[in-house]
């Protein structure tokens, strides 16, 4: 006999911000096989944003050099301290907390077991309950791929094999580290760990980082990185062998033709795979597209009557902040549907997915969104641009920066904003009022003149980007 809800919700990552008041009261399942919370608090955004920190700190402390600060001790990186502070002073508090708390509330049954459909609407768990629901959300993530190569083939930690889920927890920090991809993941992580003293080989397949940035800044990137610790392009890991000393033997072959190189841990970020094929879905009439991705509609609906889906099981960004927005248009969308929402003449709600910015917490960070300037050309979207260098600005001078660039494109004729990329100190906050002008459709002009600029602030990098715009009536 199958348990039956009003509301199933498949993962606790934004899953679990779906039980909005409106929808108190419903009988709600909510399933969970892993830790509570999901990717972004136990080993995405929050922890790794909570190690580059230290990481620039690091970094930071070399910089000062340049200002004239000489700081006399080497500077000593405690990895047991950094780590703990990361998750048993706070990440493995909320998350045990988030789960305490739902346990508590009594119109809500928490299942620690792994969903799998079995027919519309009908799940069978792990713990070989069957559960059924009116409605179903579908909030089951994306995992992290690994190399189809024997010994990097799963997760290993013992054997020094890892994944962005088990890298933040290990013991000790080796002393070599190949990190395998030239992604966001890898980029952020060869920051943090060369930064915290790990002699780090980044092994990319294609000839840049961040290929998808615009190219300007990919290619100021790579050459950054590669000032910084060994950085191998156009290269593959064809092998792996481990010695009975625990150390790594990786075959590679690329631009430098074949070689070796001997570390004593590797890191695997080659991408996510969305897990919808995992849960067995096409079972319950829900189909996923050529890329495994949840097929969605504006308001979240999928193919399967009274089954909605979100994040990055439906989404190719695999941002937290597309499957948050997901979220609260399902919430929306749920409580319509259910006769629940506060305004009795509410109707559905589309996801906005018109703007989506990201940013790479690397060093510098980058943030962007919307198209690059080759996506621009190749689309045949007329534009007028302007790169801005944080170095020709006041701040950029007390930075003593040389690297920075914010890059923004514009409507010829309107001058509204198209995208924005940015490469910089600071560049996830600098880039968040072009966001606001795209997104409330402001233009270019109107943004930069209608409102007070702090002096000698970073955002003057934006003020003249924008006002670098050869738009008409400038
Ligand atoms: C290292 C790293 C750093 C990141 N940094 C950033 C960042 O800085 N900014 C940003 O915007 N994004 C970042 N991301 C991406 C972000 O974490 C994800 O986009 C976001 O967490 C996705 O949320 P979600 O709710 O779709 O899935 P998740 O949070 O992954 O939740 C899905 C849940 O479903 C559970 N589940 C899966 N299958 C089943 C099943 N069959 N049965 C039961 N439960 C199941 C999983 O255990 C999981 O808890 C990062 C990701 C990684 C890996
Ligand atoms: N700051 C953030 O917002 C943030 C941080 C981390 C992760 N994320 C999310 O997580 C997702 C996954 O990140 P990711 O970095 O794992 O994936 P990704 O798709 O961004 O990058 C994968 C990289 O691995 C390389 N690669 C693939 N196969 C390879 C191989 N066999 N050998 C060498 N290199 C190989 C690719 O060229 C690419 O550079 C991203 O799409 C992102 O949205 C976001």
């Amino acid at each position: 006999m199958a348990t039956h809800h009003d509301l199933i919700i498949i993962g606790t990552g934004s899953g679990n911000s779906l039980l909005t008041p409106e929808l108190d009261g419903l009988d709600i399942a909510i399933v969970e096989e892993g830790t509570f919370g999901g990717t972004c608090l136990n080993v995405g955004c929050i922890p790794t944003k909570m190690l580059v920190l230290p990481a620039d700190r690091v970094l930071e402390s070399r910089e000062a050099e340049r200002l004239g600060v000489h700081i006399s001790r080497e500077v000593e990186v405690d990895w047991p301290a950094i780590r703990d502070r990361i998750f048993t002073d706070r990440i493995d508090q909320i998350a045990a907390g988030g789960e305490r708390y739902r346990r508590s509330q009594d119109f809500v049954t928490v299942y620690a077991a792994t969903a799998r459909f079995v027919g519309e609407r009908r799940l069978a768990l792990s713990t070989g309950e069957e559960i059924t629901a009116d409605r179903v959300v579908v909030a089951a993530g994306s995992r992290a791929d690994l190399l189809d190569v024997d010994g990097l083939d799963r997760v290993d930690p013992a054997r020094g094999v890892h994944t962005s889920d088990t890298v933040m927890r290990m013991d000790e920090l080796p002393q070599r580290m190949a990190i395998i991809g030239g992604g966001f993941v890898a980029c952020e992580f060869a920051h943090v760990f060369s930064s915290l003293g790990v002699e780090v080989t980044q092994v990319q397949r294609s000839g840049r980082l961040l290929r998808a940035e615009d190219e300007a800044i990919s290619r100021r990137y790579t050459e950054l990185a590669r000032g910084r610790h060994d950085l191998r392009l156009e290269t593959v890991v064809s092998s792996a062998t481990r010695s009975d000393t625990g150390t790594w033997t990786l075959a590679l072959k690329g631009l430098d033709g074949d070689t070796d190189v001997e570390v004593d841990a590797v890191l695997v970020a080659v991408g996510r795979t969305p897990n919808g094929s995992r849960l067995g879905v096409e079972a319950a009439g829900i189909e996923l597209d050529d890329r495994g991705v949840v097929v969605v509609d504006e308001q979240q609906r999928t193919t399967a009557d009274g089954v909605w889906a979100l994040g990055d099981v439906a989404n190719t960004w695999q941002l937290k902040h597309v499957a948050n927005h997901e979220a609260r248009v399902v919430a929306h969308n749920l409580a319509v549907d259910t006769g629940r929402h506060r305004d009795p003449d509410a109707t559905p709600m589309d996801a906005d997915h018109r703007f989506v910015p990201h940013a790479v917490f690397g060093h510098p960070q980058i943030a962007a969104f919307g198209p690059t300037r080759a996506e621009l050309d190749e689309a045949g979207t007329p534009y007028v641009s302007y790169t801005q260098s944080f170095g020709d600005t006041a701040y950029g001078w007390a930075l003593e920066d040389t690297t920075g660039i914010l890059s923004v494109y514009a409507d010829p004729t309107t001058g509204l904003l198209l995208s924005a990329h940015c490469m910089g100190p600071q560049a996830s906050t600098l880039i968040q009022p072009l966001i606001q002008a795209a997104s409330f459709g402001q233009s270019a002009r109107e943004v930069a003149r209608g409102q007070y600029w702090i002096h000698p602030a970073l955002a003057e990098v934006v003020e003249n980007a924008l006002l670098g715009l050869d738009l008409p009536g400038e």
